[in-house]
Formats: C-alpha cells, structure tokens, sequence
C-alpha cells in the first residue's frame, strides 16, 4: 500500500491556502482509513472518555483530533475548533485561517465496520478564536467530509459546486471521480432515527406518517427508510442517489435543539449539500444564515432534495389543526 506524500488533489479550484490545508487534512485521512481498515487489530473503538457535550469519547476520536491538529502546525490555520476539545485551540500565531472539524463522526460506529467520516468547515481567522468559528455558514471559504468506507473519499466544496475525490488505496492518492455532485430530484427515500418518534413535535410526526402511509396516504406514494447513524454516512447516500435526512429537536432533556452540532458539522454539510443543488434548514430556516452562539451549539437539521426539505418547512407552516389531524383527514398535501 502507498504511503507517500503524493496525495493527489492537484486541480483543487481554491486559493492556495485553502488547497494547502486540505491537503494536510487529507494526509491524515489516507492514515485514518488505512488505520480504520485494520479495526480490531488496532484496539481503537474502546471508549476512553465523555468530551464537552456530554458524549462519550473513543479512543479513535481522540487519535483523529490529535493528528488532525498535528498536522495542521506550520500550516496556515490559525484557530482549530474540534468536537472533542472545549475551547478553540491555537496552532499557528498570525495565520490567516481557522478550522472546525469533527475529527471522527459516527463514533458509535466505529466497533460494528460500519461507514464513519471526517467534517471540516475553513473560515476566515480573525483575532478572536471563537469570534473566528462563531459566523454564518455563507462565510465558509470551503467545507467537506471524508467518509471512510468501502471507498475512502473527499467531497469537497469551495463554494463553486461539489466535487467527488476517491482514495486509490493502490497509490495512495485522492483521485477526482465526479468533478460537480449534483443531487438528484427524484427519490422516495427519508432517514430519520424514528425510535424517536414518540418526542417530535407534532410537524415532524406528520411529515413521517405521511410517509408512511405510503399509496394509501396524502403523498400517494412509498417511501423507503434508512438510518445508519453516521452523518457523514448519510450525507454521501444523499448527494449520490438523493432523499433527506432529518434530526428534529425532540422532547427528550438536552435534545431541545436535536443533536448534531451546528458549527463542525451542520454548517460544513449545509454548504456542500447546497453547492450539490440540494437544500439544508433547521426544519424552517436556511442553515448557512444562522450565526451560532457558542462552539458546540446544537441545532435540528433537516437536508437533502430540495424540495423534501421544503416540504418540511411547510408542515411547520400548517395550521395546528392541519398538523394535529391523522394522515386520513389531512388535505393540504394530498396530491
Ligand atoms: O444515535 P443517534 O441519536 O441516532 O444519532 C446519530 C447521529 O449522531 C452522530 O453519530 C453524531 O456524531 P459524532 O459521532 O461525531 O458524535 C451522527 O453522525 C449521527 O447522525
Ligand atoms: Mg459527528
Ligand atoms: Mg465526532
């Protein structure tokens, strides 16, 4: 297996800086997948710790954080905001960049050989290290994801369309392999957690019935279901077949704004779903316009076809009687 420094992703349109970084970011990435593809045998998936926000930390989380972060010394990112750290961490005094990453996402994962990813949003660096990563999405000067799977892959975006790069484990190289993602409109698939149901708020209950109901209900169509628990995981499923994904706030303590984060891995999913033509909301509200107020902040996100997503908008839009009713008795959607 290749263990060079040639890593491919020569044709990067982005400013130098930006290539630079991402380059660094996917030379830690060919070493995760090669360590991720040994699994048992490296003795990683153990937990070892609870970070921030409460959940619990595997060793392979703080491996990625931790070489993540070595790599990036010497590189033109300033501020490096993780998933695993508390506070904003400086790695390069007076440079012009700062990065927000969730170092290994879908840890839960990681022990049954299952796909998990990598999610990084770069932003400008300004002074202050949380003012840095506390911006509206719309300021990100590039996002992506690894997912690490059958294939290792980069999706990139720098804000001009979404490109699709794949790790050739036989050279060790990313190699481009669909230059402009784009997410298909027709699709009858939805992923959302549904052993919640019972805590949604009433317009993400009957968004699901409807789908449920399949021929017989308002949409007059059958859907199918997917969950895998890895974001990154259900990213790629959508910006290569289409669908959305849903996680609603819900009921449950500490769910009150769901459960994914929206700086290092709401808002870097948002811009490449909507560069790739698909749309990604809180339920409601465009995620990129939103300015979070503190690093780990929650938030429910709703992406995928765009239309789905809108559609999901405008069940929180309907009347609460409209909302309220079964399946059986609601007009608004009936095709
Ligand atoms: O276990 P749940 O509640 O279905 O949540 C699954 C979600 O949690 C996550 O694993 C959270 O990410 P981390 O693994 O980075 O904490 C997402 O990848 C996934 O979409
Ligand atoms: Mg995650
Ligand atoms: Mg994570």
């Amino acid at each position: 297996m290749a263990g060079g420094e040639d890593i491919g992703l020569e044709d990067l349109a982005t400013a130098t800086e930006i290539a630079q970084v991402i380059r660094r970011i996917a030379r830690v990435a060919r070493d995760l997948s090669r360590r991720i593809a040994r699994g048992p045998l490296e003795g990683h998936a153990d937990t070892v710790g609870e970070n921030s926000g409460g959940d619990a930390q595997k060793a392979l989380d703080l491996i990625a954080d931790d070489a993540f972060a070595a790599a990036l010394k010497g590189s033109p990112v300033r501020w490096y905001a993780s998933e695993e750290r508390e506070n904003v961490a400086e790695l390069n005094p007076g440079a012009g960049l700062a990065l927000a990453i969730d170092p290994l996402d879908g840890s839960s994962n990681i022990d049954v050989n299952v796909s998990i990813g990598t999610i990084f949003s770069i932003l400008p660096a300004g002074p202050d290290p949380l003012a840095s990563v506390l911006r509206p999405g719309t300021d990100q000067l590039a996002a992506g994801y690894v997912i690490y799977g059958p294939q290792t892959a980069l999706v990139l975006t720098a804000g001009q369309g979404t490109s699709l790069h794949v790790l050739d484990p036989r050279t060790g190289r990313f190699e481009l392999a669909t230059a402009r993602l784009e997410i298909p409109a027709a699709s009858s698939e939805f992923a959302i957690n549904v052993s919640n149901y019972r805590h949604w708020g009433a317009a993400v209950r009957a968004y699901i019935d409807d789908c449920l109901a399949g021929e017989t209900g308002p949409r007059a169509k059958n859907f199918n279901m997917r969950w895998i628990a890895s974001l990154v995981a259900e990213t790629h499923r959508i910006v290569s077949r289409g669908g959305i994904f849903l996680y609603p706030s819900d009921a449950r303590r500490g769910y009150e704004r769901g459960r994914l984060r929206h700086v290092y891995e709401c808002a870097p999913i948002a811009l490449l779903v909507e560069q790739a033509g698909g749309a990604a909301t809180d339920g409601c509200d465009r995620i990129l316009d939103r300015v979070p107020q503190s690093l780990h902040e929650r938030t429910p996100f709703v992406f995928g076809t765009a239309d789905k997503v809108h559609r999901v908008a405008a069940y929180h839009d309907l009347p609460h009687e409209e909302v309220a009713a079964l399946f059986g008795q609601r007009g608004l959607f009936r095709q």
